[in-house]
This record gives C-alpha cells, sequence and structure tokens, in this order.
C-alpha cells in the first residue's frame, strides 16, 4: 500500500489529525480512502476516509503578519514549508481480514497509508448489491438489500443523475427477486428503459379517492362536499360523463337533505372547473390496481405522463399503494414489494395531497408487510414532508440547492462531519450513500455506475 503520511498529536476514537507527505500529495483530496496501521497494534488496520484536508504553512501564519506580505519577493527565496494536515475519519477496523469496530485510540506516529480496496472487497461477504464505486479508490461499495425495508430517499440538484441511480438500485433490487412498480412521473425517466409499461389513463381509481381528485379538480371544500362526493362516485352507475355525474350528484345532495344553494355551487364548479373530458377517461380506466400489483415483470412502470392533472397522478399513486395495503392485510403475509416515486415532491410534500397519506403509512409501518418506498427529489426539505423524510433509513446525496437540507440529514443520520464545500463541487453521478444500506453505516462518496 502506498504511505501517505503519519498520524500526529491529538487522535481520538472519532477523529485522528494526520500530516500527508510531499510525495503524496497528490492524493490528499477530501474523501480519500485511507487506511492506519497503529504502532501498538500492527495487526489491525483503521478504515476510514480523508476529510478537511488543508494547506499550512508556519511561517506565513494565518492572522500573523509577517514581514513576507510587505516584501513578497522574499517568498521566492525557498525559505517557506508547505504541508498539507487533514483528519481521517475512521470507519471500521479490519483485524485478520475480519470487519470489526474501532475499539482503539490510534497511536500518533503511525503510519496512513492509501487502502487497497480489495482488503474490503474480501471483508463483506453476504448478497449485496452494488451501485457504484468509491470515487477515488474504485471499491464497489456493497449494499444490503434487506434495509431497502426501511426506505430509501435520492436527492441531488437537477442533472446530478438521481433517475439514472434510482434505476441502479431498482434493476439490482429486481433481479434479486424484489417486485418494484416505478410511478414514472414525466415519462422519461423509467418508461423508455422498461418493457413492462401501463399508462395511467388505464388504471381505474376507486371511488373513495376518485371523490378526493373531483373535490380537487373542481375546487370544492372536501368539509362541505367530501361526503356527498364521495357517496355520488360510489353509487354511479353506467357510462361515465360530467352531465350524468352532476345529475346523480344533485339527487344525491338532495337525498341527504343538503340545501340547494350547496347543490347549485357543485354543479356550477363542476360545470366550469371539472373537464367534460375527465369524466369522458374515466370509462377508459379499466385496469384496477389490483392487476397492476399481480403484474409478473419487475421493474414494472406506471407511465404517469399520460394524465396531465397532478391530483389524478396523485390519485393512482394512492390507490396502487392503498391496494398492495389491502392485499397484505387480506393475506396476513408480507408483500416484498418497493415502490418508487420520482418527483417526490408532487406526492408527498408537506401541504395535502391524495397520495400522502398513502406514502407516509408505508414509510411509518410498511417494514413489517414488506412495503418499500424509494423517493426521488431534488430537495429534502419544503419538498418532502418531515414525518416522511425522518423514516428514510438509508439516504444517497449529491449537490443539494439548499445547505438546510444537509442539517436535515444529519439530524437523523450519522454524517462523520463530511464537508459542506465537498458537497457543492459534486460532478454528476457522484453521490454520499448514507444510513442503514451502506454496511458502514456513515457517509461514502459514489460515482454510480453506468446506466445507459
Ligand atoms: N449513472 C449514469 N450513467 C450514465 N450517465 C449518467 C449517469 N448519471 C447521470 N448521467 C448523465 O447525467 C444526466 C442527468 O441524469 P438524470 O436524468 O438521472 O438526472 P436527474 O438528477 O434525475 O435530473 P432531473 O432532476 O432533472 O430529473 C443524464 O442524462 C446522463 O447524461
Amino acid at each position: 500500500m502506498k504511505e501517505l503520511g503519519i498520524v500526529v498529536s491529538g487522535s481520538t476514537i472519532g477523529s485522528i489529525p494526520v500530516q500527508l507527505y510531499r510525495s503524496a500529495e497528490r492524493y490528499a483530496v477530501e474523501e480519500q480512502l485511507v487506511g492506519i496501521v497503529d504502532r501498538e497494534n500492527p495487526g489491525e488496520v483503521v478504515v476510514g476516509f480523508l476529510r478537511r484536508v488543508t494547506k499550512l504553512e508556519p511561517v506565513i501564519r494565518d492572522r500573523v503578519r509577517t514581514p513576507y506580505v510587505d516584501r513578497p519577493e522574499m517568498v521566492d527565496y525557498g525559505i517557506l514549508l508547505p504541508y498539507t494536515s487533514a483528519i481521517v475519519k475512521p470507519y471500521v477496523a479490519l483485524r485478520d481480514g475480519r470487519l470489526a469496530e474501532v475499539s482503539n485510540v490510534v497511536t500518533p506516529g503511525s503510519k496512513v497509508y492509501l487502502l487497497d480496496p480489495s482488503l474490503l472487497e474480501g471483508a463483506f461477504a453476504g448478497s449485496f448489491i452494488y451501485v457504484g464505486e468509491h470515487k477515488y479508490s474504485g471499491w464497489r461499495l456493497p449494499l444490503d438489500p434487506a434495509y431497502v425495508t426501511h426506505h430509501v430517499g435520492v436527492f441531488g440538484a437537477t442533472g446530478m443523475g438521481k433517475s439514472r441511480l434510482v434505476r441502479a438500485l431498482i434493476n439490482e433490487l429486481a433481479a434479486r427477486g424484489r417486485k418494484v412498480i416505478i410511478f414514472d412521473h414525466t415519462g422519461v425517466d423509467y418508461a423508455p428503459y422498461y418493457g413492462a409499461v401501463v399508462k395511467s389513463t388505464e388504471i381505474r381509481i376507486p371511488p373513495n379517492v376518485l371523490a378526493s381528485v373531483i373535490a380537487k379538480v373542481a375546487q370544492l371544500q372536501w368539509q362541505t362536499y367530501g361526503e356527498y362526493l364521495e357517496i355520488a362516485t360510489m353509487t354511479y352507475e353506467g357510462r361515465w360523463s360530467r352531465e350524468g355525474f352532476i345529475a346523480h350528484l344533485r339527487r344525491v345532495m338532495k337525498r341527504l337533505n343538503a340545501r340547494d344553494s350547496t347543490i347549485e355551487k357543485a354543479e356550477l364548479f363542476l360545470k366550469q372547473l371539472a373537464s367534460a373530458e375527465f369524466f369522458e377517461e374515466l370509462n377508459n380506466r379499466v385496469k384496477t390496481a389490483e392487476d397492476i400489483l399481480s403484474a409478473e415483470a419487475s421493474p414494472f412502470v406506471v407511465d404517469l405522463s399520460y394524465d396531465t392533472d397532478l391530483s389524478v397522478k396523485q390519485a393512482i399513486v394512492a390507490s396502487v399503494i392503498e391496494a398492495a395495503w389491502s392485499k397484505v392485510k387480506r393475506d396476513k403475509a408480507p408483500a416484498n414489494m418497493i415502490f418508487v416515486v420520482d418527483e417526490a415532491q408532487n406526492y408527498a410534500p408537506q401541504t395535502w395531497t391524495i397520495s400522502k397519506d398513502a406514502i407516509e403509512t408505508t414509510v411509518r409501518e410498511g417494514r413489517k408487510w414488506g412495503l418499500s418506498m424509494v423517493l426521488a427529489s431534488q430537495r429534502i426539505v419544503g419538498d418532502i414532508d418531515p414525518s416522511i423524510r425522518a423514516n428514510l433509513g438509508t439516504v444517497f446525496f449529491s449537490r443539494l440547492t439548499a445547505p438546510t437540507d444537509l442539517r436535515e440529514i444529519s439530524s437523523y443520520l450519522d454524517l462523520a462531519d463530511i464537508n459542506e464545500s465537498v458537497l457543492a463541487q459534486l460532478q454528476p453521478r457522484e453521490f454520499f450513500v448514507a444510513g442503514l444500506m451502506n454496511p458502514l453505516r456513515k457517509p461514502v462518496l459514489i460515482r454510480t455506475r453506468e446506466v445507459a
């Protein structure tokens, strides 16, 4: 292994200060994978990552006025001795080729090496999946698919490669027998890449969800109209049309003694705000959510781009997830099913939406029933409801658009002091992986593998 430097005074169990040799400067980068062999415990390699890489100079010190500032030409006389210091965040120890916890404080004077990734590869045995390699060492980061049931979040600014990463992940999961259902918001990120795709406009919306959609579309207050709409959608018979539904709703409201003005408002709003096509299209929705769940193919894509109204898209997501819940409760058996929601700000935001309850229930309680969520979005705070984001056991994150997002992730996952400025410089395809699927449990910077 290439020697990079030595441990200097001040090391603790969680942070090891090191100084790097001049000859090793080119390896002195943030997130470099290193190994430290403790001089008093040579049978063990402490594995960690370089952070806070800092260039220092003993003469021209920060905040101290030196003559060199007034006589800069003196700098050229070769009197400067710049050096690089950093800290190593220890993640895990390798003892006789096996993984162990870091339990000893490393002795100053110990050597720091560039870690050969094959040492780590040998230490991870089991059925792992892979979506990419550590950015510098090329170590294929093993991910434990068992923890997908603790749910997954993928966050990063636009163009960083979220949907490619999600595809890499779900391809691996599907290849291991997991049933994956993808809700493709735009129809461009997933539908073109998979054979099994259903248009959302073919999927039936169950009456209770349809009532919410109609209330949203026609801007009818749920408090006043919810019950009438639910009864009307449940009891409607025959071919769907706007006129037919309005007439039926009127009868229902009359029977339930609604005030004339309330009935009139419903009629007027439905005529003005809900299009006739919306009702016509309900006739083409012949596939049930159960049909989607029982499809053989995995991954299976629901292409939501055929529906333009967001509340209809949300209704489809809600009804498929709710049908999965009904199935597991009915069968009293876990389902081994993963739902992927990209552009999740549309489906699980802080405000009320038709799909949020189903997603929230799944991230809170889906684990016991084998129902998992993979959510992808640009932002965390603001895009995703707090009770949903706090239940994401594994988070992949790249360059984030808001600095508050990193703080948010750090409130429920150990981020081991990763540097915000490193995050700002990440290139497309570069993601930190933090949380349960990562066996090191602390963030590792990967470059996702090529996804066509
Ligand atoms: N793993 C990868 N393999 C190959 N190309 C990639 C990969 N990841 C990202 N790219 C490149 O980056 C581009 C953006 O990727 P992608 O569409 O996945 O980003 P995104 O974060 O989902 O963006 P948006 O938020 O706009 O949907 C791709 O078109 C591709 O050129």
